[in-house]
């Protein structure tokens, strides 16, 4: 059954009633190939026609095939390929094209001509130099030729929404007439409002002659950022086709994105009453493939499909996703195919999510343990973009009440040079209230570092292992630093995480002095080996110590 005469009888191919289906018409493949970057060869537009038709779309627009040689080859793959969705093939007014169309078609089980022409005063005058009656007379005539090679046949008035609305109706009335059996209204260059979409979708039904032999079609450009939202106005005021593609790629700022124009008519399906025949759940991977294909990344906020879509990170909308994931999602992820919403820990994060993804890594922390946490997870997340589970885990692991107090890193500089020896300032704060600033130097950061650490605090070690490992991946992961020290005849160990490999070797350091110091006050025979050297002594060796009172 043609679509002119399943839209007469009011059924389509699966005995749904056709008047409330929407048919996917998707040329990723042709508008959307057509924009600079978007390029395809044969074999990915092969992979991804098959890809378009796991999805369901109902027409696939394969490409122009007067185009190129390679644009028709892939138009021919396509169609020998195909099984049951329909193969179009864009051609011009010219028998020279249609033919060319015909010929690339020819293997496919269902196929349509496309032809266009543009109707406007702005086009005819200046594009074509044409009249409007050579422009009716070109139209006719092509689609009486497509005609002859194909029993479907789609005319698309270049240019419509700038063009007369009465000359519209006549040239679409002429083109039914002439046995096209569906009829576009493409906004070309994305100048339409969604009002003006639907003013004129409701005047094309009530003007064309024998509207109900075709289905109407909608095929809008985004140069305003309105071709989703004017493609369902025309739904809204009858339109029974959207010409689309996926990721909304095209001429200059793209399409009307499948992927959007789909999920709106499901998610909102009591206000449209429509439907389209698209397994959703096959919109993500269908993005992904053509991002693959064509090696253009998608912005992360790209509706129904983006990084984001799906993806919280301010606590407030976390906590409200925690109790009711109504609270914040309108579609479930799974229904576009991705596998789960995302909590992205992040600086806007609050402790509920926290909590939450630290149980589900098997850490449990009671209140005060999360408080402590809680900050210092900000802390990390302020120099981090995202904290992801190893980094958890390395917080998690900082979290060792042994390496607390009583000295705390209050600030910390180091420099180093190519060729000489590096340096490094402390300050370190502790619990009794002294305020303790040295500088060192050392053979490389790390060495004077601890140099520093050990004057500071009066404790000498022997470094024994140091061990400095990235915890996640990226530049900006987190260094977990593993050190042991010999003091007292005995092996003492610390370890910390910071995005800063100097600074984690810094608090792995103090935690081995801050062990060794609450050692000592629990253990009296140990206190002799921990005084370290006495004060007078490091003046005298001359280190640059400052000493201030709290
Ligand atoms: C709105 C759209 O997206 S329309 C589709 C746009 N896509 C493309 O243009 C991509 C493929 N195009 C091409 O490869 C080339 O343009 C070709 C092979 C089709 C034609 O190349 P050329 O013959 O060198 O013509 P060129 O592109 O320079 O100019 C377009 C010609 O087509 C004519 N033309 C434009 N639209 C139509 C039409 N719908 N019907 C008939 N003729 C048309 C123009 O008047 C011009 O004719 P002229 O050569 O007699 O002056
Ligand atoms: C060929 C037509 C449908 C087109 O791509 C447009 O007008 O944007």
């Amino acid at each position: 059954m043609t679509p002119q005469a399943a839209a007469s009888n009011g059924t389509d191919e699966g005995g749904e009633s056709a008047e409330d289906r929407v048919r996917i018409f998707d040329t990723t493949l042709r508008d959307g190939e057509q924009a600079p970057g978007f390029s395809m060869d044969r074999r990915a537009k092969l992979c991804m026609a098959q890809a378009l038709e796991a999805l369901g779309v109902d027409i696939l627009e394969a490409g122009f095939p007067q185009a190129s040689p390679d644009d028709f080859a892939a138009v021919d793959d396509i169609a020998r390929a195909l099984r049951s969705t329909t193969v179009c093939a864009l051609a011009r007014c010219q028998s020279g094209d249609i033919d060319t169309a015909a010929r690339a078609l020819q293997h496919a089980r269902r196929s349509r001509i496309h032809l266009f022409l543009s109707t406007s005063p702005l086009h005819r005058e200046h594009k074509l130099g044409m009249s409007k009656n050579q422009v009716l007379e070109t139209a006719i005539a092509s689609i009486e030729h497509a005609r002859k090679h194909c029993d479907d046949v789609e005319f698309s008035a270049e240019d419509a929404l700038r063009t007369e609305p009465e000359f519209l109706a006549d040239i679409f009335s002429a083109a039914i007439a002439a046995g096209a059996s569906t009829l576009n209204a493409p906004d070309t260059v994305g100048y339409t409002t969604p009002a003006e979409m639907v003013e004129l979708f409701a005047y094309l039904r009530s003007h064309v002659r024998d509207a109900h032999k075709a289905v109407f079609s909608a095929h809008c450009h985004d140069d305003l950022g309105m071709a989703v939202a004017n493609s369902l106005a025309a739904v809204s005021a009858g339109a029974r086709q959207v010409e689309c593609t996926i990721n909304g790629i095209g001429e200059r700022a793209g399409n009307a994105a499948l992927e959007e124009i789909v999920m709106a008519l499901k998610v909102r399906a009591p206000h449209f009453g429509l439907h389209t025949r698209i397994d959703t759940r096959k919109l993500y991977p269908t993005s992904r493939l053509l991002t693959q294909v064509t090696g253009q990344a998608l912005p992360r906020n790209k509706a129904v499909v983006g990084e984001n879509a799906f993806a919280h990170e301010s606590g407030i909308h976390q906590h409200g996703m925690l109790k009711h994931r109504g609270t914040y999602e309108i579609m479930r992820p799974q229904d576009v195919g991705i596998a789960e919403t995302t909590l992205v820990l992040g600086k806007h994060s609050g402790r509920h999510a926290l909590r939450q993804r630290l149980e589900a890594l098997g850490h449990r922390f009671d209140d005060n343990a999360m408080d402590s946490l809680f900050k210092r997870f900000k802390i990390l997340a302020d120099r981090k973009r995202e904290i992801r589970d190893e980094d958890l885990e390395a917080l998690a692991l900082g979290q060792d009440p042994d390496a607390t107090g009583p000295w705390h890193l209050t600030q910390l500089n180091t420099s180093s040079h190519l060729g000489s020896s590096a340096s490094a300032t402390v300050k370190l704060s502790h619990e009794d209230g002294r305020q303790i600033g040295e500088a060192a130097i050392g053979d490389g950061p790390v060495d004077a570092v601890l140099r520093a650490i050990e004057r500071a605090t009066g404790t000498d070690m022997v470094l024994t292992r140091f061990q400095v490992r990235a915890m996640s991946e990226g530049g900006d992961a987190q260094g977990h630093a593993q050190l042991t020290a010999r003091h007292a005849q005995r092996d003492w160990n610390g370890t910390s995480v910071s995005t800063d490999i100097i600074e984690a070797t810094a608090h792995a350091a103090l935690a081995i002095v801050n062990r060794i110091e609450r050692q000592l006050s629990q253990d009296p025979p140990l206190a002799a080996y921990g005084q370290g050297v006495p004060l007078s002594e490091r003046r005298a060796k001359g280190c640059a110590q400052q000493e201030t009172s709290a």
